[in-house]
């Protein structure tokens, strides 16, 4: 069984908890009552590189990062150093996450919130939005192409913006078959765990212009903000740097200025 196997499949027997628990017309009347969603896709494009800043506690790879006890405080230090989006993890066995954590981070930031799970039912999409998030991951490895398209549809129905991950050019078709309007292609192998950043250089071009491109994984720093900017990103991913670093809003400010820098191309608008 891969990592990523393993991940639903807990992931599956924490969802079975909480169906029993809340209802999907619970979820809907909260979903309702939710402030109405932003927009994912122009918080993305424009002008220079930007930055998504991910709240990450732990991860299969590495274990322990950081307590976070504050997620939504970590969230407004993003968001005032510049971020363009903040990503809150939302798993809880691998990655410490909650949607107790979407919802505090939603309370207390104005830009978009990226719920990132593994999404693999149009429950956790509605959980997403009655929780406060604009955008929502749908790993293309996770989801037959079935499900990836239905789950795509949904999504953007009830007003989230999908952003679809990939890992290689078989799954950049499949994304831009189901009609992403986002792709982020994740520098982290599956199997392995390795960031291998190549992965963006080789897999990038197959994106097509009209389609948001994200960098995901692996920016220790502006240098490879740059790099993944001379690749054709038009924003980039980052958590562990961050997390893990003295001082979080000092490090999104420096990210933040390296994507703004005029020696970058211009963002495709
Ligand atoms: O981070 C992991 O170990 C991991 C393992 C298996 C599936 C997903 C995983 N991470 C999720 C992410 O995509 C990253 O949190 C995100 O891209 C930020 O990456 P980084 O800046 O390298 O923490």
């Amino acid at each position: 069984m891969s990592v990523l196997d393993e991940i639903i499949e807990g992931v599956r027997e924490d969802l079975a908890e909480r169906q029993a628990r809340v209802s999907l017309d619970e979820l809907k009347e909260r979903a309702a009552k939710a402030p109405q969603a932003k927009d994912g896709v122009a918080a993305l494009r424009g002008d220079g590189v930007k930055v998504i800043c991910e709240v990450k506690r732990s991860s299969p790879s590495k274990g322990a990062l950081a307590a976070i006890a504050d997620p939504a405080g970590l969230a407004a230090d993003y968001e005032a150093g510049g971020a363009a989006v903040i990503s809150v993890l939302t798993e809880q066995r691998r990655f410490g996450g909650s949607l107790a954590d979407l919802e505090a981070v939603r309370a207390k930031v104005d830009i978009p919130v990226l719920r990132k799970d593994f999404i693999v039912t149009a429950y956790q999409l509605w959980e997403a939005r009655a929780y406060g998030a604009d955008l929502v991951l749908l790993i293309v490895a996770a989801l037959d192409q079935e499900a990836l398209v239905s789950l795509i549809e949904r999504a953007e129905s009830i007003g989230l913006t999908p952003l679809v991950e990939v890992h290689d050019e078989e799954e950049v078709e499949r994304a831009v078959a189901a009609g992403a309007k986002i792709i982020g292609v994740n520098a982290r192998d599956l199997k392995t765990l390795k960031v291998h950043r190549s992965t963006f250089t080789r897999v990038a071009p197959e994106i097509p212009p009209h389609i948001v491109r994200i960098a995901e994984s692996g920016v220790r720093g502006p240098h490879d903000l740059i790099a993944y900017a001379n690749d054709g990103a038009d924003a980039v991913l980052v958590g562990e740097s961050l997390v893990t670093g003295k001082d979080p809003k000092a490090a999104v400010v420096d990210l933040v200025a390296a994507g703004e820098h005029p020696a970058l191309r211009h963002g495709r608008s």
